[in-house]
Order: structure tokens, then sequence, then C-alpha cells
């Protein structure tokens, strides 16, 4: 079975190619392979199917040929990942599967359709207008914070860490607690501080998150759509552009009436094969 290894702003994935759908991809392989020690390691895999081939891509096939299969290195699904959604583009692009219809590329995913475009060195993809809807709690080692609860087709809570605070100084080793009844799916946890002025940009946030599914990545380009919307609305701004920086680079995202685009690095690494029986589920 062949595999890349890609990643965005250092949110890493192992990438399989299986067009016509025929891999039992099962949630312990996932694990398995997600594994930093026993297998390649990844905060996810990315399965690259022809959506006609996939029962949630088959509708969109129309308008889409490829289906990105999302699932966390937890072996949980998910409805939506950025910067997977960047680094699937790459993997497409690099390997000639697709070439941008006019200059974008559609790519079906579980949230619908995502467009693509190439942006220089970077690859840009335009998802769905962040949703804010009400607010919740996130507690952390005894420390309480209020945050936004956004839909960005997955499930996010964007908290602010008090002033003065220092955003590494969190212990992400944990998940945050959070009201389950809030979030009967679970939720992907942001915390922000506010950064400096960055040029062309409405604003700039520094961010931390702990993903459902894959615990702390050093990236999460659906939690920065939703703290750029929330940074957007804290600036009194409907539409916008915010730097949104994490541990692992930049990302810059652009709030649309209607829209949302997530723009950064997409790197594609390493492909080889894999030994299937040696990956113990
Ligand atoms: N890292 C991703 C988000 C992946 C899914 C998330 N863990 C969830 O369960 O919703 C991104 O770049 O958006």
């Amino acid at each position: 079975m062949e595999f890349t290894k890609g990643h965005g702003t250092g949110n890493d994935f192992v990438i399989l190619p299986d067009p016509d759908g025929s891999l039992d991809l099962t949630p312990g392989l996932v694990a398995a392979l997600c594994d930093r020690r026993r297998g390649l390691g990844g905060d996810g895999v990315l399965r690259v199917v022809r959506a006609a081939k996939h029962p949630e891509g088959v509708a969109l096939a129309g308008e889409a040929e490829w289906f990105m299969d999302y699932w966390n290195s937890d072996g949980s699904f998910a409805e939506m990942c950025g910067n997977g959604a960047r680094v699937f583009v790459r993997y497409l692009l690099e390997r000639g599967l697709a070439t941008p219809v006019g200059e974008a590329l559609p790519v079906a995913t579980r949230a619908g359709l995502v467009r693509a475009r190439v942006a220089g060195e970077d690859i840009a993809v335009e998802m769905r207008r962040p949703r804010l809807s009400g607010t919740a709690t996130a507690t952390l080692g005894g420390l309480t914070l209020a945050g936004a609860a956004v839909d960005v087709g997955n499930p996010h809570l964007v908290c602010a860490v008090p002033a003065g605070f220092e955003l590494p100084a969190l212990d992400l080793t944990r998940a945050p607690d959070v009201d389950a009844a809030v979030f009967p799916s679970g939720v992907n946890v942001e915390f922000t501080a506010p950064g400096e002025p960055v040029d062309g940009t409405d604003g700039h946030v520094l961010m931390r998150v702990y993903e459902r599914g894959s615990a702390e990545t050093l990236s999460c380009g659906t939690g920065a759509c939703a703290v750029a919307a929330v940074g957007l609305r804290d600036a009194g701004l409907d539409t916008g552009t915010m730097a949104v920086d994490v541990p692992g680079g930049r990302l810059t995202v652009t709030v649309t009436d209607d829209s949302c685009w997530l723009s950064g690095p997409a790197v594609l690494v390493a492909t080889g094969e894999l030994t299937p029986a040696a990956l113990r589920p």
C-alpha cells in the first residue's frame, strides 16, 4: 500500500491513495498509521478516493472528481479539515490527478464542496463562512475561560486567554473540559492571544489548539477560520483578513460575505510503501 506524508503548518497527515474506494480503512488502522512510534505518525489520515466511489462523496460527484475522506488520529471522522484540504489539493496537483477548472479546483468533503486555488507557494481553500453560535466555557488546569462557539463545518470553541497570560504556558497535554451538553459530538478548542499588527491584514491573533480526536496539534485550519471570525467580530468587522499564528507557522484567513478563505503552505515530504501486516491496530 502506497502512502505519502504531508503537512500544512505542521498539521501532519498520512495520505492514502484509494481511487476506487477499495481499501478497508478502519479506525484501528487509522490509529496505527498515526501512531508516532509504531506507525508513520500523523494528526490524521487523508484518503484520496473518487467522489463517485465513496458513499459520502457520491452526491457531489458531478461537481468534484475527488472526495477527501478525513480521519482524526484516534480513528474518528471529522466533517472538515482545513489544512487537510490544502494538503489534499497539493497531493492531487503534484500527482497530476487534477487540474484546476479555470483557476479553482473543487474537492468534495463531508461538509460539502470546497474550492482550492494555488496562491504562489501556498494553497488556499474556500470553505463556508464560520457561524458564531453562542458562548460556552473551557476549563484547563483550574483556569475557566469563556469562549465563542463557532461552526466551520466542524465544531470549535474559541477562548481568549486573560491579558498578560502567555499562551505557551498552557498545559495542553490533557483535553480541556467542556460542556458535553453544548458539544454532544465533541469540539476543537482554540486558545488565543492578540498579536502585533501585520501589514495588509485587519488583525493578528496567536493561537494554540486542542483538537477533537487528535489532541494538541501544531496547527488547525478550521480553527484558524473560527479564530479569525471571532477576531473580526471583536474588531466590529463582518468581513476582512486576519493573520493567525499557530505553533507551526502562519495561516491567513479572509472572511467574505458568504465564505472563508484559508491560505498557507502545504507540503508533501515523503512517499513510500506500507507494510500493513506490521501495523497492529
Ligand atoms: N486540523 C484540522 C481539523 C481536523 C478535524 C478536527 N480534529 C475535528 O475533529 O473536527 C484543520 O486543519 O481544520
